[in-house]
C-alpha cells in the first residue's frame, strides 16, 4: 500500500472511531433520560433534555435495552471474568482503622478514576481493571480537575460542557475541601488522644470515633475545645440516641459505628420520586410527608433493645417475615395490617419503631401525631390520603405513628372540631383499605394514653402490646451496655439494677448518664481549675465509682409509675403484655 493510502486509510480509522465514541455518548444520555422518564424523575429529565438538546420524542432506546439491564450485564460479567462481583460506587469518605490508634477518617485514595478513553480508543491513564485503579494521584488533585483538563488526556470537550465541568469540578473540589477539613478535625483530636497511653490494666476502647480507656477516658493535652468535641462524640452521652450509638460501638470495640461515618451513603435509601398522579396542592402535602420518611438508617438495632422480646417477635412478624416469604402470609395468614405499642412513658417504644426502621428494608414514613396537628390542622384529612397513598406507592412500608393518642382520641366528644373528625374518619378508611388492599403496608402506632382512644381504631390495631417498665433483667442489660467499660470493680449492672425498680428504659440512661458524668465533672473542674493545658501532664477520666452511682441514683427518681393501674386494667381488656 503506498503511503498516501495508509495515511487515509488511518485517517479513516480515526473519523469513524471518534464517530463511535460520539454515538456511545449519545446513546448514554439516551439511555439515562429513558431511565429518568421511566422512574419518574420529570424535573431531572427536563433539565437533561434541556442541556443535552436530546428529547424522547426524537429517539428512544431500542427494544429490550434499558441501563439496569446494562449494568447488571456488566455485572455478571464482571464476575464471571474476575470471580467477584464489581464495585460500581466507592465512598469518597472512608474509615481506616489502625491497631491500636484509633478510627482516623480520610479521604479515600481509590486513585484515578479509570482514564476516559481518548479519541484513538486507547485508555488515557490508569490501565486494567477497574478494581485495579488504586494508589496514585493525590485525591485534590485528581478530583479538582477537569476531565479533559492539561494534565489528562482525553477528545477535545465543547464550550459549554467545559463549562459544565469546570462547574463539576468546582463542586468536587469543595467537597474534597470539606472532607479535607473533616479529616484534618478528626486528625487533630486523634493526635491529642494519642498523645497519652492508657493504664496498662484497662483495653482500649473506641467509641463514635475517638479513643479512650477502658474506664471512659484518657484526656491528658486536649485543649478544651478538644474535651467538648470528645463529649459530643459520645464519650459523655449526649442526647438519647448517643447512648446506644456509643455503647454498641464500644460493646462491638470496633468503632464502625455507622453514626460516626461521614457518609452514610451505603445505608441511604433511594426513594422514588413523587407519583405523577399527586398535583398541586397534593403534591406539596406528598413532598412534606417524604421529608418525613427515614431515608438515613437510625442506626437502632434490635439487640440494641434490652428485653421487651414478645414486642420484638411479633413486630417481625408483622414486618420482616411476610416480605421474606409472601408465599405462607396468606388467607387466614395475612400479614398483620396494625400494632398499637401502648405503655408507660421512656418504655422503648419509639426504640421498636427505629429498629423496624433500621432493620426492615421498609419505607418507613415517621410520623407525629402533634405534627400533624400543629403544621397540617386544616389539611389533615388531606395528608392522612396523601400519606397511605404513598406508603402503598413505595410499599413494603411501615407507617409509623408516634402519640397516636393526639390524633385519634375518642369521635364525638365534646368540642370536637369538624376537620379533626374528618381526620379521623379518613384514617379509619384508609386502614381499611390497607386490609383489603395486597400492598405491604403496616401501620405501628405508639402511645402513652391507650385508654383515650377511639374504639373503632383500637379494632383496627389488631394486635396491642404494651411495652412495661423494664424488668430486673433488662435493667441490667441496659446498665451494662450503657456503663460498659466505665465503672470501679465494686459497681456492678446488677446492684444498679436492684436499686432501680419502678425506673423505665429512659430513667435508666438517665442514671447511667448522671453516674458517668461525674467523673467527668471531677476532670472539668480540674481542667478549669488548672488554667491552661499543660499537653505533658496526665489527667485521668477515673471510673464511676459506688460513691457516684449512689448520687446518681439519688438525683434520679423514676418517672413513669403513673397510671399503673390503668395500663393493667386496658392491657386485661385489651392488649398482651411485651416482657
Ligand atoms: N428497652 C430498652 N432498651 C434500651 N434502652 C431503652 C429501652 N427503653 C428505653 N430505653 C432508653 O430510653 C430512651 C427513650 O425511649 P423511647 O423514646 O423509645 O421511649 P418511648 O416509650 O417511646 O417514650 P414516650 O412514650 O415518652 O415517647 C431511649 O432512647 C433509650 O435510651
Amino acid at each position: 500500500m503506498s503511503e498516501l493510502a495508509a495515511l487515509k486509510a488511518l485517517s479513516k480509522a480515526k473519523e469513524s472511531e471518534e464517530k463511535r465514541i460520539q454515538e456511545r455518548r449519545r446513546n448514554l444520555i439516551v439511555l439515562i433520560l429513558r431511565h429518568l422518564a421511566d422512574h419518574g424523575y420529570t424535573d431531572t429529565y427536563e433539565r437533561l433534555c434541556t442541556e443535552s438538546n436530546l428529547s424522547l420524542q426524537k429517539v428512544d432506546v431500542a427494544d429490550n435495552v434499558d441501563l439496569l439491564r446494562i449494568l447488571q450485564e456488566f455485572e455478571e460479567s464482571y464476575e464471571l471474568k474476575f470471580g467477584k462481583r464489581p464495585k460500581v460506587v466507592r465512598r469518597l469518605v472512608e474509615e481506616v482503622s489502625s491497631g491500636g490508634g484509633g478510627v482516623r477518617v480520610r479521604a479515600a485514595s481509590g486513585g484515578p478514576r479509570p482514564a476516559p478513553i481518548n479519541g484513538a480508543g486507547q485508555a488515557g491513564g490508569a490501565s486494567g481493571s477497574p478494581a485495579s485503579s488504586a494508589g496514585g494521584v493525590p485525591i485534590g488533585a485528581a478530583m479538582a480537575r477537569p476531565p479533559g483538563a492539561p494534565g489528562l488526556e482525553g477528545p477535545p470537550i465543547s464550550g459549554a460542557l467545559a463549562a459544565k465541568q469546570r462547574r463539576d469540578a468546582g463542586a468536587a473540589a469543595a467537597a474534597v475541601g470539606e472532607v479535607g477539613r473533616k479529616a484534618e478535625l478528626l486528625e487533630r483530636r486523634q493526635a491529642a488522644m494519642n498523645s497519652v497511653k492508657p493504664p496498662p490494666e484497662v483495653g482500649m476502647q473506641r467509641i463514635a470515633g475517638v479513643q479512650v480507656d477502658g474506664r471512659g477516658g484518657v484526656l491528658a493535652g486536649m485543649s478544651r475545645e478538644d474535651v467538648a468535641a470528645a463529649q459530643l462524640q459520645g464519650l459523655c452521652v449526649a442526647g438519647q440516641a448517643a447512648p446506644i450509638a456509643a455503647s454498641r460501638a464500644a460493646a462491638a470495640g470496633n468503632g464502625s459505628d455507622s453514626d460516626s461515618d461521614p457518609d452514610n451513603f451505603f445505608e441511604r435509601r433511594v426513594l422514588k420520586p413523587l407519583p405523577p398522579q399527586l398535583q398541586g396542592e397534593l403534591r406539596e402535602l406528598g413532598a412534606a410527608i417524604t421529608r418525613d420518611i427515614f431515608t438515613d438508617s437510625p442506626n437502632v438495632r434490635w439487640e440494641d433493645i434490652a428485653g421487651l422480646d414478645s414486642a420484638k417477635r411479633l413486630i417481625k412478624e408483622a414486618v420482616v417475615m411476610p416480605i421474606k416469604y409472601p408465599q405462607l402470609f396468606t388467607g387466614l395468614l395475612a400479614p398483620w395490617k396494625g400494632v398499637l405499642l401502648y405503655g408507660p412513658p421512656g418504655t422503648g417504644k419509639t426504640l421498636l419503631a427505629k429498629a423496624v426502621a433500621t432493620e426492615c428494608r421498609t419505607t418507613f414514613f415517621n410520623i407525629s401525631a402533634s405534627s400533624i396537628i400543629s403544621k397540617w390542622r386544616g389539611d389533615s384529612e388531606k395528608l392522612v390520603r396523601v400519606l397511605f397513598e404513598l406508603a402503598r406507592y413505595h410499599a413494603p412500608s411501615t407507617v409509623f405513628l408516634d402519640e397516636i393518642d393526639a390524633l385519634m382520641a375518642a369521635r364525638g366528644g365534646e368540642g370536637e372540631h369538624e376537620a379533626s373528625r374528618r381526620m379521623k374518619t379518613e384514617l379509619l378508611i384508609q386502614m381499611d383499605g390497607l386490609a383489603r388492599g395486597g400492598e405491604l403496608v403496616f401501620v405501628l402506632a405508639a402511645t402513652n394514653l391507650p385508654w383515650e382512644l377511639d374504639m373503632a381504631l383500637l379494632r383496627r390495631l389488631e394486635k396491642r402490646i404494651l411495652v412495661p417498665l423494664p424488668n430486673t433483667a433488662a435493667r441490667r442489660a441496659m446498665f451494662a451496655t450503657l456503663l460498659v467499660g466505665r465503672c470501679a470493680p465494686d459497681v456492678s449492672p446488677d446492684m444498679l439494677a436492684e436499686r432501680t425498680e419502678g425506673y423505665s428504659g429512659s430513667d435508666v440512661a438517665v442514671v447511667a448518664k448522671e453516674a458517668a458524668m461525674r467523673p467527668l465533672r471531677r476532670l472539668m473542674s480540674k481542667l478549669e481549675l488548672d488554667g491552661p493545658v499543660d499537653p505533658n501532664i496526665k489527667v485521668e477520666l477515673g471510673p464511676v465509682t459506688v460513691e457516684d452511682a449512689r448520687a446518681a441514683l439519688e438525683v434520679t427518681k423514676p418517672s413513669a409509675r403513673l397510671h399503673e393501674d390503668k395500663y393493667r386494667k386496658f392491657n386485661d381488656d385489651y392488649g398482651q403484655l411485651a416482657t
